[in-house]
């Protein structure tokens, strides 16, 4: 394809704009920010699903794929420097199958639950995310289990299977019973799918209460920097002799419970609100950091640009760049 003489010369002006405009944006607006570290977040995420994918196909479905998943989600909480406690993972029962109940805030949700995710446990997600390119693969690679919420009858269904398989398989599941994401500082009434789950299988529920992200994450506010979060494990609730009808009691419980520790954690223990805390590794670590754009930009200039004739090898490039693609235009 021929561009016109100086298409090259706005393409380079418009990569350099965009080279200032990018770290001045990240700089001055939060809103910018956000967006930016947002879209890194599901952009990386794409990316290391692409890496794991092959690695899993070796094995076909199977839960062991999960370890894989979560070995490669648990670097990210770095790039964005959050900190994850956890406290109470010596309640997870140590050998046999057991539902898990956690609240759901946000997609960042799955930095606490790659922390404490047990062994040959899946969660269960909604059918959408099978859709959700190289993501959606690797899910389905790991066993993740698909449920349609707009069809009660089959993911009432897909659930009375799963309990079949929590004991012939020796699985565990992971259930957000809130049943879709919620910010709001508290939790949604819970849906029952999980307790009836628990009920059918007669295994116990390990509720998992992850603090509020409200002091470095907000939505609305399009605010996100960095932070930290509590990752509470209570102990395990049994189901031993419990029948549907005890369903909506234990419910209403174990919510309780929950929002109880919710409420507790989401303070910093000491009766005030968790403060973020800057890290280093935020900033040197984190690919969208500006850091390497404003080192390259005034780095280079400044040790050799600036001491002539000897142009830094960076200016050099370009305007041999430059020159070659003018000239050819104007010789063709
Ligand atoms: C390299 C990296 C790559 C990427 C790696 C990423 C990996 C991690 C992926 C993590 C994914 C996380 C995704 C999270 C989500 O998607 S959350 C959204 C989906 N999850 C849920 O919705 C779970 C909670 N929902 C339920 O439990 C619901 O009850 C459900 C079963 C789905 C049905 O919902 P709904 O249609 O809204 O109906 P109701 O809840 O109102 O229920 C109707 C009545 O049926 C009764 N009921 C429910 N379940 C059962 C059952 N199993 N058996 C018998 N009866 C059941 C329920 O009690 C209602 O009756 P009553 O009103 O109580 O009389
Ligand atoms: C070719 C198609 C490309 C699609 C690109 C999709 C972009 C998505 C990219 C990465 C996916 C990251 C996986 C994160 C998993 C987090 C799961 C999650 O938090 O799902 C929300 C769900 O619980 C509730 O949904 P709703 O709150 O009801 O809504």
């Amino acid at each position: 394809m021929e561009l016109w003489p100086g298409a090259w010369t706005v393409l380079l002006l418009l990569f350099l704009l965009l080279l200032f405009l990018l770290p001045t944006l990240w700089f001055c607006s939060p809103s910018a920010k956000y967006f930016f570290k947002m879209a890194f977040y599901n952009g990386w995420i794409l990316f290391l699903a692409v890496l794991a994918i092959p690695v899993c196909a070796v094995r076909g479905r199977n839960v062991e794929n999960m370890k894989i998943l979560r070995l490669m989600l648990l670097h990210i909480k770095y790039l964005y420097g959050i900190r994850v406690e956890v406290r109470g993972a010596h309640h997870f029962p140590p050998s046999q199958p057991y539902v898990v109940v956690s609240n759901h805030q946000s997609s960042l949700d799955l930095l606490g639950m790659m922390e404490v995710l047990p062994g040959r446990c899946v969660p269960i997600a909604k059918r959408e995310l099978l859709w959700a390119g190289s993501a959606g693969l690797a899910c389905w690679l790991a066993g993740v289990i698909f449920i349609d919420r707009k069809r009660t009858g089959d993911a009432i269904s897909v659930m009375s299977e799963v309990a079949q398989t929590l004991l012939t398989q020796d699985v565990r599941v992971w259930v957000f019973p809130e049943g879709t994401r919620n910010h709001n500082g508290s939790m949604l009434p819970f849906k029952r799918g999980a307790f009836h789950l628990a009920v059918q299988a007669q295994v116990p529920i390990v509720p998992i209460v992850m603090s509020s992200y409200q002091d470095f994450y907000c939505k609305k506010e399009r605010r996100f920097t960095s932070g930290r979060c509590q990752v509470r494990v209570l102990p395990p609730v049994p189901t031993e002799g419990l029948t549907p009808d005890d369903v909506p009691a234990l419910a209403d419980r174990v919510r309780h419970s929950m929002l109880t520790i919710f409420r507790e954690i989401s303070t910093d223990g000491r009766g005030g609100v968790a403060q973020p805390t800057q890290r280093w590794e935020h900033f040197i670590l984190s690919p969208v950091s500006p850091l390497p754009l404003w080192s390259s930009l005034l780095l280079y200039p400044t040790f050799y640009g600036t001491i002539p004739p000897t142009p830094s090898p960076w200016i050099q490039w370009t305007q041999s760049f430059v020159r070659r693609k003018t000239h050819a235009a104007a010789g063709s």
